[in-house]
């Protein structure tokens, strides 16, 4: 099958996978994941932790991740090359942030936001890595100041570059986000005007995003990424799938680590239809994601909203191959193929119970990249 699309992952969260989800978002965010990502700064403890979850996710079939570093920048660049050397297709942003009033410690001024974040450009840019991207990221606009969203909009721009953010994820960020922005009359607005809504942006959450917005959505050609797992395991939300595609807005999936507990875009594949089965079992004329649906937004839906959908994300004549070997009888699959069943019904058990034991191989353009190429 093809490869799957991670498109939303925080690295260095990986050190806290599977634990402190028993607050909400913004509490979370000043109480476990500041005080872990400040620690990145140490680039060996960044070198274990990248090495880790580019290994993991690589076994689990994501042979494309964009993912969120930290705001250090040597971390970043360690980051993308790690990714390279392992041969994951990969979109890596160093996290800017010049605001952070619930841990001050982690943060950056204005002008080392932007400074660092050229320089961070330059390094993958002009490096060797034919498949890692930057990206730019400011974290949220919660974190952000006017002149940051402003400047790291003009960047991208300037660059043709990808970018990457959170949006309408919780109620208690969306409020706050008001606060700070008065002028604006809307979450979607205060990235809109700042020049970061493109058709190379992935916004994750958008939970909360009006028909309005995902109207300026749907005009920007901007994506949203879906986190279903996280969406839940935070208490944020649910995004309704079924209304952004009606609204015609590039969706791809996402894990969030570790807002998210599984790195397996199985599992998101999972949520996805279960929290489409729980809009329906609000509101009877929902019509539920099937899992044909689901499948293909882990893989095409993903490449869509990363703008690459001319290079990967299906088998059409002229991509790269992008793939997954998949044994639906390996000897210790989760799953047995009792009574004779057909591709689909395989695909589909594969689907919902299977894990990376049943992930034999993993290519990426071509290459063989699960069994790892590189032994760090
Ligand atoms: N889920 C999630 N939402 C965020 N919003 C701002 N930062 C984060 C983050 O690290 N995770
Ligand atoms: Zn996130």
């Amino acid at each position: 099958m093809p490869g799957m699309i991670d498109t939303h992952i925080h690295a260095p969260q990986y050190m806290f996978i599977g634990t402190g989800m028993e607050r909400p978002l913004l509490e979370w965010l000043a109480c476990t994941t500041f005080p872990t990502e400040d620690i990145f700064l140490d680039v060996e403890i960044a070198r274990n932790i990248y090495n880790a979850v580019v290994r993991r996710t690589l076994r689990n079939g994501t042979t494309t991740a964009c993912y969120f570093a930290t705001i250090h920048t040597d971390a970043s660049i360690l980051l993308a090359d790690i990714a390279s050397q392992y041969g994951q297709r990969a979109f890596i942003g160093k996290v800017c942030m010049d605001r952070n009033d619930t841990y001050e410690k982690y943060s950056e001024t204005t002008e080392e936001s932007i400074r660092e974040t050229e320089r961070y450009y330059k390094s993958i840019a002009y490096s060797i890595y034919k498949r890692v991207k930057p990206v730019i990221t400011p974290r949220f606009a919660i974190s952000c100041s006017e002149k940051l969203l402003k400047e790291l909009g003009k960047f991208a721009d300037e660059q043709d570059l990808h970018i990457q953010s959170h949006i309408s994820e919780s109620p208690a960020e969306i409020k706050e986000v008001l606060k700070l922005f008065p002028d604006y009359k809307n979450y979607t607005e205060v990235y809109n005007r700042n020049k970061l809504l493109t058709n190379k942006t992935v916004m994750a959450h958008g939970c909360y995003l009006t028909n309005k917005e995902l109207h300026v959505f749907r005009e920007r050609g901007t994506a949203i990424s879906h986190c279903p797992n996280s969406n839940i395991s935070l208490c944020s939300g649910h995004l309704d799938v079924r209304n952004a595609l009606n609204h015609k807005v590039k969706v791809g999936l996402g894990t969030d680590i570790a807002g998210g507990y599984s790195i397996s875009l199985l599992d998101t594949i999972r949520k996805a239809i279960e929290t489409s089965k729980i809009l329906y079992m609000t509101e009877n004329s929902y019509h539920v994601l099937t899992y044909k649906e689901a499948f293909r937004l882990a893989t095409l839906g993903g490449s869509e909203a990363l703008s690459i959908d001319h290079i990967t994300g299906n088998f059409e004549v002229g991509k790269e191959f992008d793939a997954l070997l998949i044994n639906p009888d390996a000897k210790d699959s989760p799953f047995e193929l009792l009574s004779p069943i057909s591709t689909e019904e395989v695909l589909q058990r594969f689907l919902y119970l299977g894990d990376d034991r049943n992930i034999k191989a993993v290519y990426v353009a071509g290459r063989c990249v699960v069994p790892f190429i590189s032994n760090n």
